[in-house]
């Protein structure tokens, strides 16, 4: 059947040409299914694709068993759960660039259709009167524009508001003095942007900090007779006080685009003649739409094909050139974490991770998540991954430190995993072989060489004349061929080590026997 996609909101269909052109992708339209269907149906798919009218909630994604992506074809993710998808371990992506360009046109669409009273004068003529003294408008020219949030949308509108002849002050708390020099305008914290601003357009996200941003005391800290302008998202302007501030007259008109609830059909702010509006259209042009399904549509495919995604929400985003800087040592740290899981014979507290070499040179972060996934799979099972191996560490009380350091111990890369138990410490060590892939070079504080990969046999003995011949005779009696063998001792006669690769899985009842031999301390199997 292949990878199943679910289209649950309307997308160009030029936008999702790579999918339709993809032999291992299976695609179902789901956007006439209601949200009982939607429910009822999930569990087929593998990836779910949405615009902004689907609720992504943490009810259908509980039920989506077997989801892996969720693609948002645009920018806002507010219509999905993202933390229940991470605690899944469901991969959101979404378009952030596609549609700048449509957001930013439409923004200065409304500005200047409410400047110029256009839509009013407009439903009065259909309604057959010539009524000219009612709809003098302002120019925009020499007019303060206030933009909240200079993210990819308001440098955009930046830039084409100065071309109306604006002046324009900005606050967003990321914007520097110096990107703000660059664009032309004037950096202002938000009470100077309330103070000065004749028109105020809005370009944040939706997030807790920016819910009912424009809010009474909002209001009133701004110029009598402000425009608004929304084209961002619905609950960032309280419409309560949006619609006491127009009839107040201290707003003189608002052009909004979005709302707190959407889709409606009656709303209170409509019936203020000063109130002009479009049904979430700011990304509704032939070039947005397809520029933001294409961008979905292939990072499906790069993840259906095993690559890193481009737009990734939920996950730090690397770039390509980072990436491949970094890609191979994901195997290594992922193989030492599983290696590592089965030493421990209590829970683990904490995780600590040394990078040295030119591994500290690079971006750690991803390194870490694939060792921790390595721990973690062992016993939480496949539903780890990339995601929410942090998370799923974090939820168990586990604390994770990263560090960096000048010990390479002669290696030119070294990752070494060390986990904390209540009682103990025991760690591995690691590095990428030019050219032969990764090798564990330590177990605790005993130098090996082994490649993680296969069945492995992990002995803890006493240093002593004949233990590696007896473990070789034992083996042999179970018909268990040994390819390689490593073997390291802290001091002469003291506690040793055996590591070796043997050629199938050794059972259970295999090691408690071997466990009985005298000079055994401890036998660890361990399958790669
Ligand atoms: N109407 C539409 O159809 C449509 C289309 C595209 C995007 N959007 C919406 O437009 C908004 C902006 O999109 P974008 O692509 O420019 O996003 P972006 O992430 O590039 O920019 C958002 C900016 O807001 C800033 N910000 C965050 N909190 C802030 C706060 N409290 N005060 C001031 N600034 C703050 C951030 O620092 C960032 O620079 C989003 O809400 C997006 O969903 C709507
Ligand atoms: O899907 C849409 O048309 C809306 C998109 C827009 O709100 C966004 O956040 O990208």
């Amino acid at each position: 059947m292949g990878f199943r996609v679910l289209i649950a909101d309307p997308l160009s269909e030029e936008g999702i040409a790579p999918l339709l052109e993809s032999d291992d992708i299976h695609l179902d339209l789901g956007t006439e299914w209601t949200n009982q269907e939607l429910l009822e149906r999930i569990s087929d798919y593998d990836a779910l694709l949405v615009r902004s009218q689907t609720q992504v909630t943490r009810d259908l994604i509980t039920k989506a068993t077997n989801l892996k992506i969720i693609g948002r074809a645009g920018v806002g993710v507010d219509n999905i759960d993202l933390d229940a998808a991470t605690e899944h371990g469901i991969i959101v992506i979404n378009a952030p660039n596609g549609n700048t360009n449509s957001a930013a046109e439409h923004t200065m669409a409304m500005m200047m259709a409410l400047s110029r009273k256009i839509p009013q004068a407009y439903l009065s003529l259909k309604n057959r009167q010539w009524d000219r003294k009612k709809y003098i408008g302002i120019e925009l020219k020499n007019k303060t524009l206030g933009i909240i949030g200079l993210g990819r949308i308001g440098a955009e509108v930046a830039y084409r508001a100065r071309g109306q002849r604006m002046n324009i002050i900005a606050y967003d708390p990321f914007l520097s003095e110096d990107h703000a020099n660059k664009l032309g305008i004037k950096k202002g914290n938000i009470e100077d942007v309330y103070q000065h601003a004749d028109f105020i357009t809005i370009h944040t996200p939706l997030l807790k900090e920016t819910r009912h941003l424009l809010n009474k005391q909002a209001f009133e800290a701004m110029k009598d007779g402000v425009q608004i302008i929304n084209c961002a998202r619905g609950g960032i302007i309280d419409e309560e006080a949006l619609y006491e501030a127009i009839q107040a007259k201290k707003v003189a008109g608002a052009a909004l685009d979005v709302f707190e609830e959407e889709p409606f059909y009656e709303h209170q702010l409509l019936e203020l003649p000063e109130v002009i509006a479009t049904p979430h259209l700011g990304a509704s042009t032939i070039e947005a739409q397809e520029s933001v399904a294409i961008d979905v549509s292939e990072d499906v495919i790069r993840y259906v094909h095993g690559e890193a995604v481009r737009n990734p929400v939920n996950l730090p985003s690397i770039p390509r050139e980072a990436l491949s800087e970094i890609e191979p040592y994901f195997l290594l740290a992922e193989k030492l974490g599983q290696f590592l899981i089965l030493l421990a014979d209590e829970p683990v507290e904490q995780i600590n991770l040394y990078y040295s070499g030119d591994v500290a040179k690079t971006k750690i972060g991803p390194i870490t998540r694939n060792a921790v996934k390595g721990l973690l799979t062992r016993h939480l099972g496949d539903h780890v991954n990339d995601v929410n191996a942090l998370y799923l560490a974090e939820k168990r009380g586990v604390t994770i430190h990263e560090n960096k350091t000048s010990s390479t111990q002669g290696f030119t890369n070294l990752i070494r995993v060390e986990i904390v138990t209540k009682s103990k410490k025991r760690s591995v060590a690691g590095t990428l072989l030019n050219g032969l892939g990764p090798r564990i070079v330590k177990v605790d504080h005993y130098s090996v060489d082994v490649t993680p990969k296969g069945h492995l046999l992990v002995i803890h003995h006493q240093d002593q004349p004949g233990v590696i011949g007896k473990m070789g005779s034992f083996l042999a009696t179970k018909h268990i061929n040994i390819a390689t063998m490593q073997v390291d001792r802290a001091d002469i006669g003291g506690n040793a080590i055996m590591v070796m690769t043997v050629d199938r899985h050794i059972e259970k009842n295999v090691l408690e026997a071997l466990k009985q031999l005298e000079e055994i301390h401890d036998a660890i199997s361990i399958d790669l």
